[in-house]
């Protein structure tokens, strides 16, 4: 897929996220597969030294400072202190503020210009939660209320499938509430947006997911297609995006109708997300669409149950950070 080609050699900032998750894990094998890449990984030095012992790996860790270079045969690591003792697979609240603050840095970096972008490793959202910040539902809203955007899109993608998300993490007795008119029509603008501007697509082709069974059996099984979907997608088309649907999910997503496509928009997170990670788990990158920066991210949780064992695949997260070196021109 031809991607956009300009030249920015500033850093990428790679969030080590939940200490004692695969994260540490994952980011010391980048040096190895992507050696010489301008590299800034947000951690705890000690937490990562200790990480890299556990895993008998040999990898030359290098504090690094905005304003350093970020390449070489090191891995530059920005310190940021965990908050706590940490150990591999088990998670502790009193870490929450530290991961939280290898975001926040990584995000003000990007929005200053210190950083082309950003990727992500991944947090536990029940740890923010419960240790910093208890209204914290995930990376994709953080960021976007984190830079002052209304709206991003998240949208994970394999080579073969992009699924993004009209509702993201929401308890799913209030998904029906959240399907809107401007919210879903705001959603569309920012996917068809950034597939044509980031993926080079330059006439999307997007199929749209209903709510209901039957997408709603014409009114019969619920009425968000008749009410909102419908109407919007009507409104979009007369402005000449080609999108189809709604479309029932349980056979949208076969081979028929993804050969006709560019992306689907899946109503809720466990509509979507379940096919795209059965057909591509641990391949998938999770991409946020709408941001003034490039963000990525891999397409699994901390697992907490592979930290320091070294059989944590590292898979995603080479995809995610080869994306976002294309994405940021680098
Ligand atoms: N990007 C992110 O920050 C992100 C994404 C998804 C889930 N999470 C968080 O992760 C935590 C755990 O979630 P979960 O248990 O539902 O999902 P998970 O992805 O952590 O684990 C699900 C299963 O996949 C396996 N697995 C995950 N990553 C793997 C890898 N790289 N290689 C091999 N096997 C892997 C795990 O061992 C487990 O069996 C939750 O708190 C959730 O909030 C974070
Ligand atoms: N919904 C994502 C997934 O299932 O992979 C994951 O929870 C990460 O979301 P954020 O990037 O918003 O943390």
């Amino acid at each position: 897929m031809p991607l956009p080609r300009v030249s920015d050699r500033r850093p990428l900032a790679v969030t080590s996220g939940d200490p004692a998750g695969i994260g540490p894990d994952l980011v010391l094998g980048l040096p190895r597969s992507q050696p010489g890449a301008p590299l800034v990984v947000l951690g705890d030095l000690d937490v990562l030294q200790a990480r890299a012992e556990q895993l008998r790996l040999e990898v030359r860790l290098r504090a690094w400072q905005p304003g350093d270079r970020a390449s070489g045969e090191a891995l530059s690591v920005w310190h940021c202190p965990a908050g706590a003792n940490v150990i591999a697979g088990q998670p502790d609240p009193a870490t929450a503020r530290g991961t939280l603050t290898l975001l926040d840095r990584a995000i003000d970096g990007c929005l200053d210009g210190t950083f082309a972008g950003m990727v992500t490793a991944p947090l536990s959202k029940a740890v923010i939660c419960e240790g910093a910040d208890a209204s914290f539902t995930g990376h994709t809203e953080y960021l976007a209320q984190r830079s002052g955007i209304e709206r991003v899109v998240m949208m994970l993608a394999t080579p073969a499938l992009r699924v993004a998300l009209a509702t993201t993490h929401l308890p799913l007795r209030e998904v029906a509430d959240a399907i809107n008119a401007d919210d879903l029509s705001a959603t569309l603008r920012i996917l068809h947006k950034d597939l044509r501007e980031r993926f080079s697509v330059p006439h999307p082709r997007i199929m749209v997911l209903g709510l209901n069974p039957h997408a709603g059996e014409s009114g019969h099984l619920g009425r968000e297609e008749l009410d909102v979907i419908i109407p919007v997608l009507d409104a979009l088309r007369a402005e000449g995006m080609q999108l189809s649907g709604p479309l029932p999910a349980d056979t949208a997503f076969t081979p028929k109708h993804l050969a006709q496509q560019d992306a689907v928009l899946a109503m809720y997170h466990d509509q979507g997300l379940p096919v795209l990670k059965y057909s591509g788990f641990g391949e998938a990158i999770n991409i946020t669409l709408g941001l003034p920066f490039v963000r990525t991210s891999v397409d699994h949780g901390t697992a907490f149950d592979l930290a320091g064992s070294g059989r944590a695949s590292h898979r995603s997260l080479q995809a995610a950070t080869r994306w976002a070196m294309t994405l940021a021109g680098q």
